[in-house]
């Protein structure tokens, strides 16, 4: 920015595996909030999703990599990876805030999804005051801040994506592709540590 402020945002979330949707959504942010740098951050424990098995950290943070490796603009951080515990967004933006330091705006993305619920997070008072929020359209969920503080949230139409990381999982369980589902190289990962093949 002209002034020195720069703009990063922050797209958390478990990647189990990473898909296509995720990549689009910090894409289209990126390029209406003129951020500097999306940092995708892969969920250390997400204590919302203990009903369910989620593949270890270090996979999921690989495949983050090997997803975001060709745009300059992409980055991954291991804070939630490599913090012990579940995985609270108030650590985390304490943790980039930390990192990044004073001359510099957090921007954290979430789905129609995750935003519906975001008032069941640990400390959202201080989350709202930590960064701006963005909600993004997804196929299946309806889009509201109507819940969330004024000012906190601004809501952006995002490229429909159908796509998400359970049906990922059960296709390949099912012996299913997800070429074009998944970037190419997180097909070969998935393959090579035979992930989801119950
Ligand atoms: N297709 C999509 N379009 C827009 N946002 C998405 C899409 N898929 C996931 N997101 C958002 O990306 C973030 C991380 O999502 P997550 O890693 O949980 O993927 P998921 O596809 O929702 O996984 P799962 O099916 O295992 O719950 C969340 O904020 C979620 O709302
Ligand atoms: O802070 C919390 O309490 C909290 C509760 C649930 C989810 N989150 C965050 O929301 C993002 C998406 O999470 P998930 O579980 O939908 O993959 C990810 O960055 C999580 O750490 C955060």
């Amino acid at each position: 920015m002209a002034d020195g402020t720069r703009r990063i945002g922050i797209m958390g979330g478990t990647f189990d595996p990473i898909h296509h949707g995720h990549l689009v959504a910090a894409s289209e942010v990126a390029d209406r909030f003129g951020l500097d740098e999306v940092v995708f951050v892969p969920t250390g424990q997400p204590w919302q999703k203990e009903d369910v098995p989620v593949s270890p950290a270090e996979d999921r943070y690989l495949m983050t990599v090997v997803a975001t490796a060709s745009n300059p603009r992409f980055q991954v951080s291991r804070a939630d990876v490599d913090r012990d515990g579940p995985t609270y967004t108030v650590d985390t933006l304490r943790d980039l805030r930390a990192e990044y330091g004073p001359d510099t705006r957090l921007f954290f993305i979430t789905g129609a999804d995750a935003l519906e619920k975001i008032l069941s997070w640990k400390d959202t008072d201080q989350m709202f005051e930590l960064a701006h929020f963005i909600g993004v359209t997804r196929p299946g969920f309806e889009l509201s801040a109507a819940h969330l503080p004024d000012d906190a949230v601004s809501l952006v139409r995002v490229p429909a994506m159908a796509i998400s990381s359970t049906d990922c999982r059960a296709r390949v369980a099912a012996g299913k592709p997800v070429w074009y589902l998944v970037p190419d190289g997180v097909v070969q990962y998935i393959a090579k540590r035979r992930l989801y093949q119950t």
